[in-house]
């Protein structure tokens, strides 16, 4: 039976385009998922290696709970699809982005030894549904492993409730929320706090 998932394919693409829109994906950097069916798992995936900012009929494939595709076809799934499949695995998010930032990769860099950077007295704070004056956010930071299924499971150890996204040293960061509008709506809320923080760290040195 073909499962139907126009209307993922298209949340996804249209996802796709505003982050491509902003130059998120330098050199065919990024991969983005959205959740398909919760049992079994599936999920629609960026292919691997291609130039994102594109818009074409090949830029998604579908694959199953262990990240293998589900359709006979030339395209390979993202080379980080298990870190998705770990996401979905342990929340209940529909939807889950990555993608490559000057500013995720420098903030990334300069706090690693720390584990994790921590948001406050930031109006944008109330993206995490967070709404008290005191009110934090902190994302962790993991290793750049090289060995994907590590590198997912470092991410996976992160997962706990409160924690939205994950910054790989170096690399980038993953976010994740229940549907593509909460998950980009995160995305954005991070790359804000991350350029805040650098600018305000320049002009006050
Ligand atoms: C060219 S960036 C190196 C791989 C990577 O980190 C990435 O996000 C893109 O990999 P994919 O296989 O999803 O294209
Ligand atoms: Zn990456």
């Amino acid at each position: 039976m073909q499962l139907s998932y126009e209307s993922q394919w298209k949340e996804l693409a249209d996802i796709k385009d505003e982050l491509a829109a902003r130059d998120w994906f330098p050199g065919t950097s990024g991969n983005l998922s959205i959740k398909v069916t919760d049992s079994p798992l599936q999920f629609l995936v960026t292919a691997s290696g291609r130039d994102k900012r594109k818009r074409t009929s090949e830029d998604f494939l579908l694959v199953d709970e262990f990240s293998q595709p589900l359709e006979d076809h030339q395209l390979k799934p993202s080379a980080e699809t298990i870190l998705h499949q770990r996401i979905y695995e342990k929340t209940d998010a529909g939807c889950s982005l990555h993608v490559h930032t000057v500013a995720n990769n420098v903030v990334s860099e300069l706090y690693a030894d720390e584990g994790e950077m921590t948001f406050r007295q930031q109006e944008l704070i109330k993206a995490f549904n967070l709404w008290e004056e005191d009110a934090a956010i902190t994302i962790p930071i993991v290793p750049n492993y090289a060995d994907l299924p590590r590198l997912a499971e470092a991410v996976a150890n992160e997962i706990k409730p409160g924690v939205f996204g994950v910054l790989i040293r170096n690399h980038g960061i993953t976010v994740w929320g229940k549907n593509g509008f909460e998950a980009k709506k995160h995305l954005e809320a991070f790359e804000f706090l991350f350029e805040h923080h650098l600018r305000l760290k320049q002009l006050t040195k």
